[in-house]
């Protein structure tokens, strides 16, 4: 996969590509991250990227031509961050692993023109309901999702345990030592047991849904296994 990001500010993502698992896949060929300089496209002089409002306001509005031109001949789908878009969620970033070349818009300021979303950008993403100085870090958040999703980059086992894989929070994690003052890891996880581990940790993680997120089991279906232990965990709340 390909994943070119257009940013005013290409050293912001120097760190990005040189760490852990990012790195690696760089390095393994299973992704290209191609950080362009939108500036490397402005006309004249001053190199231009940004101007004042039609219509007046504070602020200043990215202009259209440096990012047209640095859009031209593009091949991949085509994607801004911003609070008005569509929630950044596994299922998407699961979609989005597998295109061959996405390009992410990091804007700045009061954001892009608009006649570039209408004419080049075909998915608006947000991370959430929260403004940021730039789409920068939106940007290495949504590349960060989908590049571990790509086959090979990390153990098919590693995230089909992830959150939201299953449609559920994450159980809990522990490491050595198994005691850490007083702190004891529960004693399922020692006793190499690994079906009583799996619906141990199934049913932690049907617990802390239904606790912290219930809303993510709103027209879930559930296995014979997890309707169990949701049976279960009422009846221990109810103790
Ligand atoms: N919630 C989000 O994902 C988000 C994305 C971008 C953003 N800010 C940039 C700067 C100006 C405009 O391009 C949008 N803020 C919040």
């Amino acid at each position: 996969m390909k994943i070119n990001i257009l940013t005013l500010f290409p050293e912001f993502f120097n760190s990005f590509k040189e760490h852990s698992i990012i790195k690696r896949a760089v390095e393994r060929e299973q992704v290209e991250i191609n950080i362009v300089n939108i500036r490397d496209f402005a006309e004249g002089k001053h190199k231009q990227c940004d101007d004042i409002p039609f219509g007046g306001g504070a602020g200043m509005v990215m202009k259209p031509e440096p990012l047209l031109k640095a859009l031209e001949g593009n091949k991949g789908k085509v994607i801004y961050t911003s609070p008005q878009g569509v929630k950044l969620n596994q299922v998407l970033a699961c979609e989005l692993s597998t295109e061959k070349e996405i390009t992410i818009i990091a804007g700045h300021y009061e954001g892009i023109d608009e006649r570039v979303i209408d004419s080049k950008v075909d998915l608006e993403i947000s991370l959430g309901d929260f403004v940021l100085t730039g789409g920068e870090l939106p940007a290495m958040v949504i590349s960060d999702a989908i590049i571990r999703l790509i086959p090979g980059v990390i153990k098919k086992e590693s995230y089909e345990n992830d959150s939201f894989y299953n449609g559920l929070l994450d159980y809990p994690h522990y490491t050595r030592p198994a005691e850490y003052e007083g702190l004891k890891v529960p004693e399922v996880l020692m006793s190499g047991h690994h079906k009583n581990i799996d619906e141990w940790r199934l049913k932690q993680s049907l617990e802390r849904t239904l606790k912290r997120r219930p809303e993510l089991l709103k027209g879930r279906e559930f296995s014979k296994l997890e309707k169990k232990l949701l049976k279960e965990i009422k009846e221990e709340q109810e103790i």
